[in-house]
């Protein structure tokens, strides 16, 4: 069946798709050397990229309770916003309670993704990436990144109109006619992340103070694109030489449900700090991505995050995500910019800016983009992410 989201045509001859791992008959996971689990030669990283932090030395990032949003409490709602103001100002990233999706929701979503995850090989591959035309359906951790994740993913990105259809395919290849859990788990756990996505947007403009909300609000109006991403960690025998997920920073306002199991690591002040996951607590980590920080002419940031493994315990994330079509225009909003705050950004289309992520500049890709050319290169450095294209010396050694 064609999907509706399909990249444009610029994207489709991408340079050579990762590693899928599902193509293997078995699973780098669960391969045995001498009778024991090993990390394969070719997942372990170069020294330099190896993560340092554990996944459970917990910091707890800002935690921020949404329910005045609900009941209308204006002081509250005051309260909400300069605390969303503070997080998106300094770390990007913060938690979220109350934020409305009900807890067997989210339960249920978790629960299909288990058992996604946990389904055959031969039966993933029948829902196998799309490196084609769209990027959509099962396939390494990151398409981003050219060298071996600890990770598998499953992903689609399409229309409201588009997205039952989507489901319903993917729930078919996957479970034929027992795919009723999952078809329904994923579509109630959708329409429960639209209404927070949208309570954060406003939260956003408010801490703004943008007087002209129109700039913002179009964002958000029109065909937009929805994208939903599971993440799957298996337990690792070495989480010190692998990556689970390469660093990145996500394009869109991201609202991430990190389970139970530790492993999301953020950097902040060039520090790589593992988030509390908040076991049992219904949390949503919001990540406020690099549209947002171009919007805000830089001062709501886009957090600099990847993810590590851990001996024990397997790991599933779930990422949803909503961005406009792909030429829409990605800009500064003009109230933004006075003397005292020049403008950061070049103006880019939101192909363009997806194009180069796509090359494998998968931190901020700010050189492509900021007035002041090469100034923010510094960053993805910083960040302990080398790749700066996929012929990289680096990147070629640790395929190898
Ligand atoms: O697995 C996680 O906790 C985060 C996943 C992530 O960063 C992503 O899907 O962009
Ligand atoms: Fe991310």
């Amino acid at each position: 069946m064609g999907l509706e989201t399909e990249f444009p045509s610029e994207f489709q001859t991408p340079a050579a798709p990762p590693t899928v791992y599902v193509d293997e008959k078995e699973q780098p996971w669960d391969v045995k050397q001498g009778g024991e689990l090993k990390v394969p030669e070719s997942f372990v990283w170069p020294d330099a990229m190896q993560p340092k932090v554990a996944f459970n030395e917990y910091v707890d990032v800002p935690l921020i309770d949404l329910a005045p949003c609900h009941t209308g409490d204006e002081i509250g709602i005051q309260k909400v916003v300069k605390e969303v103001d503070a997080a998106c100002r300094e770390w990007g990233a913060f938690q979220v309670i109350n934020h409305g999706i009900p807890d067997d929701v989210v339960l249920r979503a978790r629960e299909a993704m288990k058992r996604v995850f946990h389904l055959p090989p031969e039966i993933k591959l029948k829902a196998q990436r799309d490196y084609i035309k769209n990027y959509n359906g099962f396939g390494a951790g990151s398409m981003l990144c050219p060298s071996k994740q600890w990770s598998e993913a499953f992903q689609f990105l399409m229309t409201d109109e588009a997205a039952p259809a989507v489901i319903d395919d993917y729930g078919e290849r996957l479970f034929g006619d027992d795919k009723e859990f999952f078809c329904n788990a994923i579509k109630e756990y959708l329409i429960g992340n639209d209404k927070v996505r949208l309570l954060i947007w406003d939260l956003v403009i408010k801490g703004l103070k943008v007087k002209n909300d129109s700039f913002f609000k179009k964002y958000l109006s029109g065909s937009v694109n929805k994208g939903f991403r599971s993440n799957y960690y298996p337990p690792c025998p070495d989480p010190s030489k692998v990556v689970g997920l390469v660093v990145h920073t996500d394009s869109t306002l991201g609202l991430v449900q990190l389970g139970d199991v530790g492993g999301y690591q953020l950097m902040k002040d060039g520090v790589w700090m593992s988030v509390n996951p908040r076991k049992g607590e219904n949390t949503l980590c919001i990540n406020i991505g690099d549209y947002i920080e171009v919007m805000s002419n830089n001062q709501y940031k886009s957090v600099i995050h990847r993810v590590v493994t851990n001996t024990e315990e397997e790991r599933i994330s779930i990422d949803c995500v909503a961005q406009p079509p792909w030429d829409f225009p990605l800009s500064t909003c003009p109230e933004l910019i006075d003397e005292d705050h020049p403008q950061i950004y070049k103006p880019i289309i939101g192909k363009e800016y997806q194009a180069v992520k796509l090359e494998g500049h998968v931190c901020r890709p700010q050189k492509f983009f900021t007035v002041a050319g090469d100034a923010h290169l510094e960053l993805r450095h910083a960040a302990g992410n080398v790749f700066s294209s996929t012929s990289d010396p680096s990147v070629v050694a640790a395929r190898a």
